[in-house]
């Protein structure tokens, strides 16, 4: 998908909004464990509840995986379901990638090709060889965590490194790399007060930012320095949509849910 379908999806649903698809055994309404595939069930049930609602879906790769080949299988129903019901729709497979030349573009095969997700998260560690692999898809798109949710975002990623924030560093340098322009980055809702810096750097790019709902983080402070003139947010919320009841209802209240924060991006839109 072009960043042109995005930007034109995102202005006709009125909606900037990812569900993730983190999908767990243990939460999940206990009538569908009774079923074939639950992990499947469930999001087959999420993803026609919500699909008007929000712009993409990011499974996280791990909830799948930790259920061996069958979460594999689960994962792969579940993009190919969106891939031909709803074709419009942006899919991250949140991944988490990143090695020498050679095994990035395998792993760049496996979510670009095999399963045929438009984007994935990959981390910047290993550098420049590590995360070109995934850039030269044409029409795919690199998600690169720039600074991430999570307390330990500290650790590291504001650390100073040649006079300026580590971040910083890394949202500067990737510039540089050929086909750039496939580039996203992943900056937390819960550092919203680092957006107007992270903005300076990356004026153009799109922002997926994950963190609102369960993580605590803020719808509104983070659109104050975060949107551009192309909207440029994904903003991701898992838990606090997908879970929102484990009853029969499960998929009515995830609606509900997705519905509440797309009703705050339909106004934050109006004034854009
Ligand atoms: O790359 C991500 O998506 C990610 C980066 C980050 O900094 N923080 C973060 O929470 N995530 C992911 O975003 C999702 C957040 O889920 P909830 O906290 O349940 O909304 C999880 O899949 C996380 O792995």
């Amino acid at each position: 998908m072009t960043t042109k379908q995005l930007v034109e999806q995102i202005r006709t649903k009125k909606s900037f909004l990812c569900i993730g698809l983190d999908v767990d055994l243990n939460k999940i309404p206990q009538h569908l464990l009774q079923t074939e595939d639950p992990i499947f069930e469930f999001n087959k049930a999420i993803i026609d509840a919500t699909h008007d609602l929000c712009v993409s879906y990011k499974p996280n790769t791990a909830f799948y995986e930790a259920y061996g080949i069958k979460g594999w299988q689960s994962l792969e129903k579940t993009i190919n379901y969106i891939n031909e019901k709803y074709p419009e729709i942006f899919t991250i497979a949140d991944a988490k990638r990143g090695d020498i030349g050679n095994t990035s573009t395998m792993y760049a095969k496996a979510f670009f090709e095999d399963l045929a997700f438009d984007s994935v998260t990959v981390a910047p560690y290993m550098g420049k060889d590590s995360v070109e692999p995934f850039l030269a898809f044409k029409n795919k798109h690199t998600i690169m965590l720039a600074l991430t949710s999570n307390e330990g975002a500290f650790d590291f990623q504001t650390k100073i490194v040649d006079g300026e924030e580590l971040y910083k560093k890394v949202l500067q340098t990737s510039k540089s790399w050929k086909h750039s322009e496939n580039l996203m980055y992943v900056c937390g809702a819960t550092k919203a007060e680092y957006f107007k810096e992270i903005r300076k750097i990356v004026p153009n790019n799109f922002l997926l930012v994950p963190g609102v709902g369960a993580q605590g983080g803020s719808l509104k402070d983070v659109c104050q320095f975060g949107l551009n003139s192309q909207v440029g947010l994904l903003i991701n919320s898992s838990r606090g949509i997908i879970y929102a009841s484990n009853g029969e209802d499960f998929a009515n209240a995830a609606r509900n849910e997705a519905l509440i924060l797309q009703k705050e991006m339909e106004v934050i839109l109006s004034f854009n």
